[in-house]
């Protein structure tokens, strides 16, 4: 893929931006970037990453070989049609939006190859978890540059197009989920009397080594827990009001109501 087209340069693309540009993916100058109006904002990509900056119009929307649609959901339509009249007919789309369906992309800029995708903002250090789904016109060539592009920035998963809501609320938002488990254990570390440095370490590190130990797949997760609990421990006594605080049913609801909000974003909610 010679060159990249980003519209929208928001947190997921600069994360995007970020792992392709430091795998070694793309060229930084190869990478065009656009937004609405933050000026300051493409010169700071410009700045931090090397890449090309761009407004409607200019030459390089024509020459891009892939556009990547990165803008909020309710922005979408508007940023298609930012760019419609100039994108290449062969150029292939890669979007990274919650819920915009792929039809959307194929009624208002023409048959062309689609995937829709659903990455994480943990692609900034090449650990994203990502799935994504493809259009027919999708041909071997293209699938494998979208897959390793999406791969140089971590873990693909190629899905069917309906299973994307899933991951979006599994995937797409369960960074913000384990930051707010974190948030809220640090919280009650430091209420209880421990230093903020010394909890926000701990913290990190107990998050570091247990994801670790899972990688391993040495073991289920509840063989690894089994492992942590003595019985009368203490483990044992804070799974236990975990469990009385409705822990299970709390997660199950969380990914349901993502879920369900992806799919609200896929009818223009
Ligand atoms: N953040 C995340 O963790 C994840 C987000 N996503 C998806 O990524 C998408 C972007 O999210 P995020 O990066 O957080 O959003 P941000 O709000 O950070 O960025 C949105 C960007 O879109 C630009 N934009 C708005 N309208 C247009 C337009 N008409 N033409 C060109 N650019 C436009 C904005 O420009 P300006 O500032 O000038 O208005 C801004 O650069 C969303 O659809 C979201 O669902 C997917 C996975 C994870
Ligand atoms: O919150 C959102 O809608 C986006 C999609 C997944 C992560 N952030």
């Amino acid at each position: 893929m010679r060159n990249v087209l980003f519209i929208g340069a928001g947190s997921m693309a600069e994360a995007i931006i970020a792992g392709i540009t430091s795998s070694g993916a793309m060229e930084p100058a190869s990478v065009y970037v656009m937004n609405k109006s933050d000026r300051a904002r493409l010169d700071e990509l410009r700045d931090n990453y090397g890449i090309t900056p761009v407004k409607s119009g200019d030459p390089e929307i024509s020459q891009a070989e892939l556009a990547v649609f990165a803008t909020k959901p309710k922005d979408a339509r508007q940023a298609m049609a930012q760019v419609a009249k100039q994108l290449d007919p062969s150029a292939a789309v890669l979007s990274v939006m919650a819920g915009i369906p792929i039809s959307l992309f194929e009624e208002t800029l023409g048959r062309r190859p689609v995937a829709r995708s659903m990455p994480n903002t943990s692609a900034t250090i090449g650990l994203a978890a990502t799935g994504v789904a493809m259009n027919d016109a999708v041909r071997d060539n293209v699938r494998e540059t979208i897959l390793s592009l999406l791969g140089s920035v971590g873990l693909v998963k190629e899905v069917e197009e309906d299973e994307l809501h899933l991951i979006t609320a599994l995937a797409g938002s369960g960074p913000a989920y384990v930051y707010y488990f974190a948030e809220a254990l640090e919280e009650a570390a430091i209420t209880s009397g421990l230093c903020g440095t010394d909890a926000r370490d701990l913290i990190i590190q107990v998050l570091e080594g247990a994801a670790a130990m899972l990688k391993r797949r040495t073991s289920e997760p509840s063989e690894l827990r089994k492992h942590v609990t003595s019985p009368g421990g203490t483990t044992a006594a804070g799974i236990r009001a975990l469990d009385d605080a409705g822990f299970h049913r709390a997660v199950a609801s969380c990914i349901r109501a993502a879920e369900n909000r992806s799919r609200e974003l896929a009818t223009g909610q």
